[in-house]
C-alpha cells in the first residue's frame, strides 16, 4: 500500500527530469519530419489530439508540418471521457457528430496523439470514439513517451522517447498550455 497525502493523493517522490523544454521541442520537430516522410508530404493528414495533453501536442505538430510542407493541416480534439472502460458501459452512448472533432475524419489519414502510452486503454477508447465520428482511411498513433506495460495489443507508429519503467514509477508530462511549465519528469510512488 502506498502512502497518501492529507487530501488522499498518493505520495510521490521525484526521481529525475527526463526531458527539458528544448528537448521536447527538438523531439516534436523530429516527429513532424517523420510524419511528413511516412505520409508523402501529408496532404490527406488530419491530426487528432486526445484531451488533455494530446491536444497541445497535435496543435504544435500541426504547426510544424504546416511550416515544413507549406500547407495547413487539419487539427482536432478527441474527448474520450465517455469511452473509458473504467466507467460503466450501461449508460447511454454519448452523442457525437462528425464536426465535434473539428473536421470530418472520413477518408482521412488520421494521426492520434497523446502524451503517454502505458496500458493502451486510453488509445483503445480513443479508437472507439474516433470511429463514432466517421470512418478514417487509416489511423496512426503518436506518443511523446512510451513507458511500456501494455495490457492491449496497441503500439505507436511515432514515439518521442521509449522509457522503460517499473510499475511503481509514473511519467509526468508537463506542457505549458495545460500545466504552465514544460518538462517530462519520472516520479515514484512512496511506500
Ligand atoms: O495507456 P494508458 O494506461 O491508458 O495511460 C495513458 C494515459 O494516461 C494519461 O492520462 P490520464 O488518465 O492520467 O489523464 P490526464 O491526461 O487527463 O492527466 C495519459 O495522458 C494518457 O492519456
Ligand atoms: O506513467 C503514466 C501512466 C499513465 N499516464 C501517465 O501520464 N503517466
Amino acid at each position: 500500500m502506498s502512502e497518501t497525502t492529507e487530501t488522499g493523493q498518493p505520495k510521490i517522490r521525484e526521481k529525475g527530469r527526463l526531458m527539458s523544454a528544448s528537448e521536447i521541442e527538438r523531439t516534436l520537430v523530429r516527429l513532424a519530419h517523420e510524419i511528413v516522410e511516412k505520409n508523402d508530404g501529408g496532404s490527406n493528414l488530419g491530426l487528432v489530439g486526445i484531451r488533455r495533453r494530446g491536444v497541445p501536442l497535435a496543435q504544435r505538430i500541426g504547426d510544424l508540418i504546416a511550416k515544413i510542407e507549406k500547407h495547413p493541416v487539419d487539427t482536432g480534439v478527441l474527448d474520450i471521457s465517455f469511452y473509458r472502460d473504467d466507467l460503466s458501459t450501461d449508460g447511454p452512448r454519448p452523442k457525437v457528430t462528425p464536426g465535434a472533432i473539428g473536421f470530418d475524419v472520413t477518408g482521412r489519414d488520421i494521426i492520434l496523439m497523446d502524451d503517454v502510452l502505458y496500458t493502451g486503454r486510453t488509445i483503445r477508447a480513443a479508437l472507439d470514439a474516433l470511429f463514432d465520428h466517421g470512418r478514417p482511411k487509416s489511423v496512426q498513433l503518436l506518443v511523446l513517451i512510451d513507458r511500456g506495460h501494455r495490457e492491449l495489443p496497441i503500439e505507436a507508429t511515432f514515439v518521442g522517447r521509449s522509457i522503460p519503467t517499473s510499475s511503481r514509477e509514473i511519467i509526468e508530462v508537463k506542457l505549458s498550455e495545460v500545466d504552465g511549465q514544460e518538462q517530462v519528469l519520472l516520479v515514484e510512488l512512496v511506500d
